[in-house]
């Protein structure tokens, strides 16, 4: 490791650091060491808090930290999320502003309050956490508020964490930056920043592009660059290329980076798996060993797509590509709320028609409120309403007008063989879903559960329910439990050598080879024609997916898509 002036100077200085650096230029590495540095002199009952902003950064983090720092001191290291830490924060001393006992409202829960909500959803939100419970949003503004107004819940926890060191600052957003300076009054900080790699600014609130200036004025830290340096893709001509598309300035394509254009009628998704192996071989070649790759597409569902598709053998133009083994990173919501209305129709064999249908069909208009809350869209608002008026028929004897609904009494009437086995049980119940269009998009989604990595844990939850006697009772609970676990903590899965997620996870990652997918209809890469400021944004966001390679970038775009770079 080489430790130059610069990062001598970040060892031997202690108060509040400010570390910018570009991609792969080492400020999570010297903020390890650093931390490593402070964790011997502890006292036993004080540890250093690393925050990052989303559970795959904390992993990749957590990963490094056998390289650097001793198994003595480990423990005494805390990488946490940002909403991890506030999360525990308010649920121990939210009551304080309350004086009730805290509650967390989880994601899913939320969306359908919101969803059956009539008024202005941010004002409920604010009754909520009069009343002690806190949606994820309120979470920081909360634990912010706290630190703030509280001296002694300052102290005390600024004796818990003399030092804390915060992740990509520049992303931070007001609420987290007030909790971070409240703290600051006796903790010293470490801010590690790249403003070029900022991605949220105008889309996610709270964030500013003034806030290292703001991080400047407040903290007067001692400011450290790491400037150019760039220890990933030292000397292969990445970072460099990634620097050009960031400001639409000419410049040749590296060797290191491939392009492979596909003509209309191809799917990328198809062709995806094609660049997955030609990629795989060739850094095989080149490194000796088996390659990390992560491949990067423009939306979690176009990455789900390709997740799909690359889980079976192809054949295409003339060659075989064999199935490819993966880690998927995705927000599986609307996944896990078709999963929800599979899981209910377990329960059939053990209820009567109008019961066994009603809690179908309320699980079908949860999964539309799911839908609405992440894309407000006509026809899913059409849907809960004819489902919820279909449910209000049935349970007043009345038939109900809704194909969905007629479709899932036909289906209840026709009895379901189930065997006890919940593998063959779940694709039976699953093979109901049809007779809608409703039903045939929720058929759709609740296939992409697989992708999940929950098959086994499911398997072992349902099990359990089998009553012996052809159904699940409770199944629909079993399922909830299971799957609200696997997305809060993410399946326990080891690393992958292959890993899909959007463009905007692959944020403070690492591999040895970058394949970004690009299409041309539901979610571009790139279109000129979109106002200025979201391409400034998509082309910070661009430069990101890039420079997490270590060796090899390949892109896969459509014939005819906007170059990235000018000229
Ligand atoms: N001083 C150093 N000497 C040699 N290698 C280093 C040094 N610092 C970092 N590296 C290596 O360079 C790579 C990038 O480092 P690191 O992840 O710390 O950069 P970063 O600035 O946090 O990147 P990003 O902002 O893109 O997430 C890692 O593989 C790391 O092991």
């Amino acid at each position: 490791m080489d430790i130059d002036a610069t990062r001598r100077g970040i060892l031997d200085n202690d108060g509040h650091l400010l570390i910018e650096g570009g991609p792969g230029s080492g400020k999570t590495t010297i903020a390890l060491l650093k931390a490593a540095q402070v964790l011997e002199a502890l006292q036993p009952e004080q540890h250093v808090l690393f925050l990052s902003f989303s559970r795959a950064a904390v992993r990749q983090i957590a990963d490094r930290v056998t390289e650097h720092i001793a198994y003595s001191v480990r423990d005494h290291l805390e990488v946490r999320t940002f909403h991890a830490f506030f999360l525990d924060f308010v649920r121990a001393h939210g009551s304080l502003l309350t004086g009730r006992p805290s509650a967390f409202l989880p994601p899913d829960e939320e969306r359908r309050r919101k969803a059956d909500h009539d008024g202005d959803w941010s004002v409920e939100v604010l009754v909520l956490a009069q009343q002690g419970v806190y949606v994820f949003d309120q979470l920081a503004a909360t634990a912010a508020t706290l630190f703030e107004r509280s001296t002694a819940l300052r102290h005390l926890y600024s004796d818990r964490y003399p030092l804390i060191i915060v992740d990509e600052f520049q992303d931070t957003n007001i609420d987290q930056w007030r909790a971070i300076k409240a703290l600051a009054e006796q903790s010293a900080i470490i801010c590690l920043a790249d403003p070029d790699q900022r991605i949220y600014e105008g889309f996610v609130k709270g964030v500013d592009d003034a806030r290292l200036q703001q991080a400047v004025d407040v903290l007067s830290p001692t400011r450290f660059s790491l400037g150019v340096d760039n220890h990933r893709s030292k000397g292969n001509g990445i970072l460099a290329y990634a620097d050009a598309v960031l400001r639409n300035q000419p410049a040749e394509v590296p060797d290191a980076i491939d392009y492979l254009s596909y003509r209309p009628g191809y799917k990328p998704e198809h062709v995806a798996h094609w660049a997955i192996h030609f990629l795989h071989d060739k850094l095989t070649a080149q490194l000796g060993h088996r390659p990390t790759i992560a491949v990067l597409g423009t939306s979690g569902l176009f990455v789900a797509r390709i997740s799909e598709a690359i889980s079976t053998d192809r054949v295409l133009a003339g060659k075989t590509l064999p199935a490819i083994d993966h880690e998927l990173v995705w927000d599986p919501g609307l996944a896990a709320a078709a999963g929800y209305v599979v899981a209910s129709i377990l329960e059939w064999p053990a209820l009567p028609r109008t019961e066994a249908v009603t809690a179908t069909l309320h699980a079908i208009a949860d999964f539309y409120r799911i839908k609405t809350a992440d894309k407000e869209t006509q026809s899913a608002r059409q849907a809960i309403a004819t489902t919820v008026r279909a449910i209000e028929a049935l349970t007043t004897g009345r038939r109900p007008a809704s194909k969905t609904a007629k479709a899932m009494i036909q289906a209840y009437d026709e009895e379901i063989q189930l065997t006890g086995n919940p593998v063959t049980d779940w694709q039976l119940a699953r093979a109901r879903l049809q007779g809608s269009p409703q039903l045939a998009e929720i058929f759709g989604k609740a296939r992409l559960l697989r992708l999940l990595h929950a098959s086994d844990s499911l398997a072992w939850g349902l099990r359990d329910a089998w009553n012996g006697e052809g159904a699940y009772p409770g199944a629909a609970d079993v399922v909830r439990s299971i799957l609200a676990e696997e997305l809060v903590t993410g399946p326990a899965v080891e690393p992958h050598p292959v890993t899909l997620m959007n463009l905007h996870k692959s944020k403070g990652k690492e591999f040895d080879g970058v394949v970004i997918v690009d299409e041309l209809h539901n979610a571009k890469l790139l279109d000129t024609s979109w106002p200025a400021s979201r391409i400034i944004r998509q082309r910070r966001v661009i430069r990101v997916a890039i420079t997490r390679a270590r060796h090899r970038v390949m892109f896969v775009r459509p014939k005819d898509a906007a170059p990235l770079v000018h000229g």
